[in-house]
């Protein structure tokens, strides 16, 4: 059979995995693994990023005394991830495939050199047909240096591996367009770009959940603009990853249209660095202007107005327009005490040049 797609990014919840009283659903985990098996076999190169850990080791270690939230997720994940990665290995191991544990985190994805590290570390795995399971490792990301969650993650892992596809399981069968709970309220099944959900995504999150179905929808979002197809579907359907390769048009889910434009690598990592911004480059409305063009342009000392916060070259900033609302981020050619000397002037070279731009 033709398949849609060759390589695929697929991330597991934690509430695909845990069962309600917390401990591992190995029953479940099994199933996944048969379908991962099964895709792999039939020759689709699959990364998997699962969470699970703190969840897994919430139900093996019953501390004496009370533990502060992040001693508990430090604890929990340690213990937890062991136990996760041991059960995926030995179920893999049943269908002869080897896998591989990629613990990451944020800070892996700021500087080009770590990233390339972590990209080639993948890269090598998939060449020699062993399955990465990727986690964040929650026992040194604590507070700001944590991911929102791993939907976040796997956004960036599909990315990074040039995915033509990221499909997030969740324990719900896709975005509805209402309270999940509502009878009234159905999956929306395809999503455009452009189209406004806000109003649709309750702050609700699964028992386990971390970042809830809003930051699943804002990070499938830039991954579809960066030409990956997101689809949100169900874990805790039988055989729902086979389904959703073999059978799209009957299987329930929401899918996330892909933009038609390929986006560089070195783009789609700027893209998703905005969490590294050392500063802000602001542009008059000229600029502004030309930027929402379609056409391919450069930060000219010329169109910008101001500079905030200290840079080097080479770091990430945020590109501001001119009434402060941020349109991009880009990775600078020169300082910010030479992006202030250059302010206002002509003929100057570019502070962002193109090839390292994101406009959002
Ligand atoms: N419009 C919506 N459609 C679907 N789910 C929604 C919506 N609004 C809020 N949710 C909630 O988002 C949850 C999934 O997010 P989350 O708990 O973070 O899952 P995961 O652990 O799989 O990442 C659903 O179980 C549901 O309660
Ligand atoms: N790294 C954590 C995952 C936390 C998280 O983001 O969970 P989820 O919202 O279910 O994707 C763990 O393994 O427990």
């Amino acid at each position: 059979m033709k398949q849609e797609f060759t390589r695929i990014a697929v991330k597991v919840g934690s509430n695909v995995l845990a069962r309600r009283d917390g401990t591992l659903d190995v029953t479940r985990m099994s199933a996944l693994v048969d379908q991962i098996a099964e895709l792999h076999k039939s020759g689709v190169e699959i990364i998997m990023v699962s969470s699970g850990a703190v969840a897994s080791g919430r139900s093996e270690i019953h501390p004496q005394k009370k533990l502060d939230s992040v001693d508990q997720r430090q604890l929990f994940s340690a213990v937890g991830q062991a136990k996760l990665i041991n059960r995926y290995y030995e179920l893999f191991r049943e269908h002869g495939i080897a896998v591989g544990q990629v613990l990451t985190t944020k800070e892996n994805f700021g500087t080009r050199r770590h990233y390339l590290n972590q990209k080639n570390c993948m890269t090598v795995m998939l060449e020699n047909n062993v399955i990465p399971i990727v986690n964040e490792n929650d026992t040194i990301s604590v507070s700001e240096l944590m991911f929102t969650d791993n939907d976040e993650l796997s956004g960036l892992i599909a990315s990074m591996m040039d995915a033509q596809a990221l499909i997030i399981l969740s324990n719900i069968d896709g975005i509805y367009n209402g309270s999940p709970a509502d009878p009234n309220s159905s999956v929306i099944q395809e999503i455009g770009h452009g189209k406004d959900l806000s109003n649709y995504i309750q702050a609700s999150k699964s028992s386990f959940g971390r970042g809830g179905m809003l930051t699943k929808t804002n990070i499938a979002r830039k991954v579809a603009d960066e030409g990956i197809t997101v689809i949100i579907a169900n874990g805790k359907r039988d055989n729902i990853l086979v389904d959703l390769l073999h059978h799209p048009e009957n299987t329930l889910c929401t899918r996330f249209i892909p933009a038609k434009e390929p986006v560089s690598s070195v783009k789609k990592w700027i893209a998703h660095s905005e969490g590294f911004a050392k500063g802000e480059i602001h542009i008059n409305e000229c600029a502004t202007e030309v930027l929402n063009s379609e056409k391919a342009v450069s930060i000219l000392p010329i169109g910008i107005t101001r500079i905030e916060g200290e840079f080097e070259k080479d770091d990430i900033v945020r590109i501001m327009d001119f009434q402060g609302n941020q349109v991009g981020v880009g990775k600078v050619n020169c300082d910010s005490k030479q992006a202030q000397e250059s302010i206002g002037k002509h003929g100057k070279r570019p502070v962002v040049h193109y090839d390292y731009l994101y406009i959002e």
